[in-house]
């Protein structure tokens, strides 16, 4: 069975070096690890409305009616009160026996990767359906990697290097899922194909985020406990579309306090206003934050961005990036090494406004959901030696591991004191089988030395 051992499909020389050139180890490790699918599943609890113990029992529930006796354990951790892990199926990937007869669908690689998570497919995903495949019928699902089946396809798709992803049973037909594909408004939505199971061996339950729980990955969960809001506060949320942090957010502070939430893209603006109905204690901006801080403006500031200096008790800047820790990949959204070169630019953009909104004391969060050290370890040390008034402070709790060495620029000390979420036998919590991100803590001086 083929699988990909590099995210980099076609440009894999190219980006590796990139990567490597920031990276200075366990490249080797890292690759295939990006490949592969995290097998825990994790949702965050709104515990204003309803306790983790009520949440966890839905949850078993509707694992033991799709899985009976096999239903995978739900279980919590302690650093982290409000989420839920539900741990794989127990059974291997390689023991899921392929039957050729069946027909097969193949999806493009985002669907494949979101389908190893546990998704069903959506209609958009879908690019290829053997003619005559019939409603309920069982498919073979694949994920074509080189990119080059064309949508609407109806013959079986014969290549070396389609991934075989799991089997499901047909939602739609193709005449359901070509049907006038031209017209924008009339593309058909929904899903086409329920996954029965996949070679990840995580449950095939789809997204059931809503007001409750939202499906959320542990590193973004541990990156608004190391912020730390407080009731009563006033916090500012850089980078914030599609909310997932600031919905947590406003959840510590009890709905307490002002979250105000930038973002510059109205789209993804627009698209996370929904999830905030619930919460009165946020207020939503398109603006673009490396142009939030008003230098001349006057004493702190509460009106609409930008905004004056000392404006905030805590900022959150989880900065626009590469994205490269996100799994699994099975092929690369990052084709060029230039675009992976642009990121350090607008993370130090964004830098240098947050430092000047930041109040005496006040805590800054930097976080990335990548692993390039240009984008992590080396964006703090460029922060310490630009803003002096900053102090790294430790990214507790800590689950993840260290940052990597970064000599001579951050002392070990330093390095101890950051979160990087990467192979699993690095972290702090064994078996912590969860997306690459990174996360660093500083806190301003209460006066400038
Ligand atoms: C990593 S995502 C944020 C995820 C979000 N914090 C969450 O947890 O749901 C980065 C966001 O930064 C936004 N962004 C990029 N450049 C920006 C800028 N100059 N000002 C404000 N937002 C920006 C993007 O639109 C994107 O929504």
């Amino acid at each position: 069975m083929f699988y990909p051992k590099t995210p980099f499909y076609g440009k894999a020389l190219l980006l590796e070096n990139e990567v490597l050139k920031a990276n200075s180890t366990a490249l080797s490790r890292l690759l295939p690890w990006l490949c592969q699918t995290p097998r825990i599943t994790t949702y965050r609890i709104n515990t204003l409305r309803i306790s983790v113990a009520d949440y966890k029992a839905q949850l078993q529930a509707k694992l033991r009616s799709q899985y009976g006796q096999k239903a995978p354990n739900v279980y919590g951790l302690d650093e982290l009160p409000e989420m839920l892990c539900i741990a794989p199926l127990d059974v291997a990937a390689e023991d899921l026996p392929v039957d050729d007869h069946l027909k097969q669908v193949i999806v493009d690689t985002s669907c494949g990767a979101a389908l190893l998570r546990g998704a069903h497919i959506f209609a958009p995903g879908v690019l290829a359906m053997e003619s005559n495949t019939q409603l309920q019928e069982l498919v073979n699902v694949y994920a074509d990697l080189p990119g080059k089946c064309k949508r609407g396809t109806a013959t079986r798709y014969v290549c070396d290097e389609k991934i075989f992803l799991g089997v499901g049973q047909v939602q739609m037909q193709r005449h359901q899922l070509y049907k006038n594909n031209e017209k924008e408004e009339s593309s058909p939505t929904g899903i086409a194909v329920r996954m029965q199971r996949n070679i990840s061996g995580v449950p095939t339950l789809g997204d059931l985020s809503d007001a409750n729980g939202l499906l959320q990955n542990l590193p973004s969960i541990v990156c608004v406990r190391v912020l730390g809001p407080q009731p009563g506060e006033r916090i500012l949320d850089m980078c914030a579309a599609p909310g997932n942090k600031t919905t947590h957010m406003a959840e510590l502070m009890g709905d307490v306090g002002t979250i105000v939430a930038l973002d510059n893209s109205a789209n993804r603006l627009r698209a996370m206003q929904s999830k905030l109905a619930n919460y009165s204690c946020i207020e939503t901006h398109q603006f673009d934050a490396t142009k939030a801080w008003h230098a001349a403006g006057n004493g702190p500031s509460s009106g609409p961005p930008p905004f004056a200096s000392d404006s905030f008790d805590r900022i959150l800047l989880d900065a626009p990036c590469s994205g490269l820790g996100n799994r699994p990949q099975l092929c690369s959204n990052v084709k060029q090494a230039k675009v992976l070169q642009s990121y350090p630019h607008i993370q130090r953009n964004l830098m240098a406004q947050a430092v000047p909104l930041l109040r005496p004391g006040g805590i800054l969060v930097y976080s990335t959901c990548t692993i390039t050290e240009a984008e992590c370890e080396q964006l703090v040390a460029w922060t310490l030696r630009k803003f002096p008034q900053l102090r790294l402070m430790d990214a507790t709790p800590k689950l993840g591991a260290p940052g990597l060495p970064l000599h001579p620029e951050l002392s070990a000390e330093q390095c101890a004191l950051l979160q990087r979420f990467g192979p699993s036998a690095e972290n702090r919590v064994p078996n912590l089988d969860t997306v690459g991100f990174f996360i660093a803590k500083f806190q301003k001086a209460s006066e400038l030395r």
